[in-house]
């Protein structure tokens, strides 16, 4: 069997302040192989965005720090990867999108140049020759090549997204992470710019992980879906068979708080409570004091991942230790 592109195995992230110890990721595994791509869906503070930035290197210093767990790409190890070996690695072999485009662009230099720029610091290329590069990455992502000389500022939301997609996949990278890509656009923008990523994530092969609070905008782009809650992966699947069926009890909750048309309104039923403070996460399981199903035994015992119905789940449900082993069908 061939190796994985991308083996994320127990890691573990913690930010330490001067306060407290921020339990962001906690003992996270994950595997991808080349062309894949997955959803990370949670709640604000799940710790979607630390496992990105924990892969490209990017945790803010000193404070973001790596406790435990190997995140091994093409099986170099990038946990022990250095900082020169990770600037060849950034915008070349994996690139990342942020939700806001701003924070990928400079005001003060045209499009063409910034995208231009990033192909010419790791690719041996003429000025000429990156320009030309730049044009055509620009026509990809359905902006005309006449529009290369303008700045940031003379550009919809969307168009600036679009740019930046166009730079993040100008070195045809194999990986793309993408935070949010599209939550600062409005809903049919969104959907556009959702599409042409797909578009060019299936010609180029590149591998995707995409990043979202809304399980509808991975499920327009994605196959395989990750559910993240207070730092761990509750449910991992294929994305149809998770739609089809939730077994996590977290997921179920994410599952009902989408409003949809055929359904009641009184049958809304939003999951209760809040998530945890990572600085102090409870003990047993960590959705337990929100988990409708919830026993003595799920606050006392950390459930293992279960492989079960071609899905990893951690819940005590799937250990045969609850009682409650019956649980009400998804709707
Ligand atoms: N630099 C930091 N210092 C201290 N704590 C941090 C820092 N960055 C993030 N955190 C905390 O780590 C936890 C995980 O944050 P993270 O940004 O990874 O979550 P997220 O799932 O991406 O959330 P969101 O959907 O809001 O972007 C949160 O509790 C957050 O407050
Ligand atoms: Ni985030």
């Amino acid at each position: 069997m061939a190796d994985k592109q991308l083996s994320i195995t127990t890691l573990r992230v913690h930010y330490e302040t001067e306060k407290e110890t921020v339990h962001a990721v906690n003992g996270i595994s994950l595997e991808m192989d080349e062309g894949d791509s997955l959803g990370i869906v949670g709640e604000t503070g799940a710790g979607k965005t630390t496992t990105a930035l924990a892969i490209l290197g990017l945790l803010p210093k000193p404070t973001g720090k790596i406790i435990e767990g190997s995140i091994l790409f093409d099986g170099q190890d990038l946990v022990q990867a250095g900082e020169t070996e990770m600037q060849k690695i950034r915008g070349n072999k994996i690139s990342m999108i942020f939700q806001d485009p701003m924070t990928s662009l400079n005001p003060i230099f045209t499009i063409g140049e910034q995208i231009a720029e990033v192909i010419e610091i790791h690719n041996e290329i003429t000025k000429d020759g990156a320009m030309e590069r730049a044009a055509e990455m620009l026509e990809l992502v359905g902006i005309p090549q006449a529009r290369m000389g303008e700045y940031p500022h003379q550009f919809s939301g969307g168009m600036k997204q679009r740019v930046v997609i166009a730079m993040a996949l100008a070195c045809n990278p194999k990986l793309l992470l993408a935070d949010e890509p599209t939550t600062a656009l409005d809903v049919t923008i969104q959907a556009q710019v959702l599409r042409m990523m797909r578009g060019l994530k299936e010609k180029f092969n590149t591998s995707l992980i995409l990043i979202s609070h809304d399980l509808g905008v991975v499920a327009q782009i994605c196959t395989k879906v990750a559910i993240m809650y207070a730092g761990e992966i509750m449910e991992y699947g294929n994305i149809e068979d998770v739609f089809e069926k939730p077994l996590h009890p977290y997921t179920e909750g994410l599952f009902n708080s989408i409003p949809r048309l055929d359904v009641d309104r009184d049958r809304l039923s939003p999951i209760s409570g809040l998530m945890p403070d990572p600085s102090r996460l409870p003990k047993g399981c960590v959705f337990h004091p929100r988990c409708p199903y919830a026993e003595e035994v799920c606050a006392k015992r950390v459930p293992q991942v279960n492989d079960t119905e071609n899905r990893k789940v951690m819940c005590l449900m799937y250990e045969g230790i609850m009682e409650n082993k019956m649980r009400k069908t998804h709707a």
